[in-house]
């Protein structure tokens, strides 16, 4: 599925190419306020795990997972719940996304940082993402040479925008920590390659990761056992999607998982 995905975000990127050009992003640039501190919101929080609320329609393992889907309505109950950031699906093809939801979040919500989900492979990426509103880019360690890795990152952050690494395995935390300097680190329970979800991912990679670099546990996540579980392996903070799109309440869920 990996390599089926990032097969399209390549022609995705060639016609990039052709609609957005240097002068243009420059021009563009100056418009768009700047980054909001999405990793130092992670950190500073009272929460003892924070959360990244992910406002997501579908997914290549579960189809239409909120047929209902208003996603400016979904962000607005997450911020009612005060979660710390939010990663929206911008991808359209695999998980019916857009950068439109994106860019109409952070206009209507400005205060909640905000994470580009998708599957970002070249530099005109980063900086489409910064044009529309987002304060960091996920980065995927697997979908990625390493020297592609420390680029994207470095442009992040001339961006102005932070970087989430995300990894699931040893051999990518390895190659992770050698080529780059992340201030907070990505676990993805989902093995992208059989959508197989196991929060033992976490339990096992947590001992390869330097104690004073914060991790985010990702993916799987459903219930105040699994929070505490993971609280107690040692996880800053947990991306939840599925879960909280399939509630009726999100703002009560939100709660119930974390506070
Ligand atoms: O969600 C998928 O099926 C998927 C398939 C292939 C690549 C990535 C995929 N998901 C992206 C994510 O990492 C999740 O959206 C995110 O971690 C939230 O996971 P969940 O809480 O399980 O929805």
């Amino acid at each position: 599925m990996l390599h089926k995905i990032i097969a399209e975000k390549r022609r995705e990127v060639e016609s990039l190419k052709r609609r957005l050009d240097h002068g243009k992003i420059e021009e563009a640039l100056g418009a768009v306020a700047a980054p909001l501190p999405f990793v130092d919101r992670l950190l500073s929080s009272k929460r003892k795990v924070s959360v990244i609320a992910e406002v997501k329609k579908a997914s290549p393992s579960k189809g239409v997972i909120r047929p209902d889907f208003d996603p400016l309505a979904l962000a607005q109950a997450y911020a009612d719940a005060n979660v710390e950031a939010m990663s929206v699906l911008t991808d359209e093809k695999f998980f019916q996304g857009n950068n439109d939801y994106l860019t109409t979040i952070k206009r209507e919500i400005p205060t909640t940082p905000l994470l580009r989900k998708d599957f970002i492979i070249d530099p005109l990426q980063v900086y489409e993402a910064r044009l529309i509103g987002a304060d960091c880019i996920l980065l995927i360690a697997a979908a990625l040479e390493p020297r592609q890795l420390s680029e994207l990152a470095d442009l992040a952050a001339e961006l102005g925008m932070d970087t989430l690494i995300e990894v699931h395995n040893e051999a990518e935390i390895e190659q992770t920590l050698a080529h780059t300097k992340p201030s907070v680190l990505g676990i993805n329970n989902r093995d992208l390659k059989t959508f197989e979800t196991t929060l033992k991912t976490t339990e096992r990679l947590m001992s390869f990761i330097p104690s004073d670099l914060p991790v985010i546990s990702e993916s799987g996540i459903r219930s105040r056992e699994d929070i505490d579980y993971l609280a107690g392996l040692g996880a800053r903070g947990v991306l939840v999607g599925e879960h909280f799109m399939r509630q009726q309440d999100i703002t009560v869920a939100v709660k119930e998982l974390v506070d």
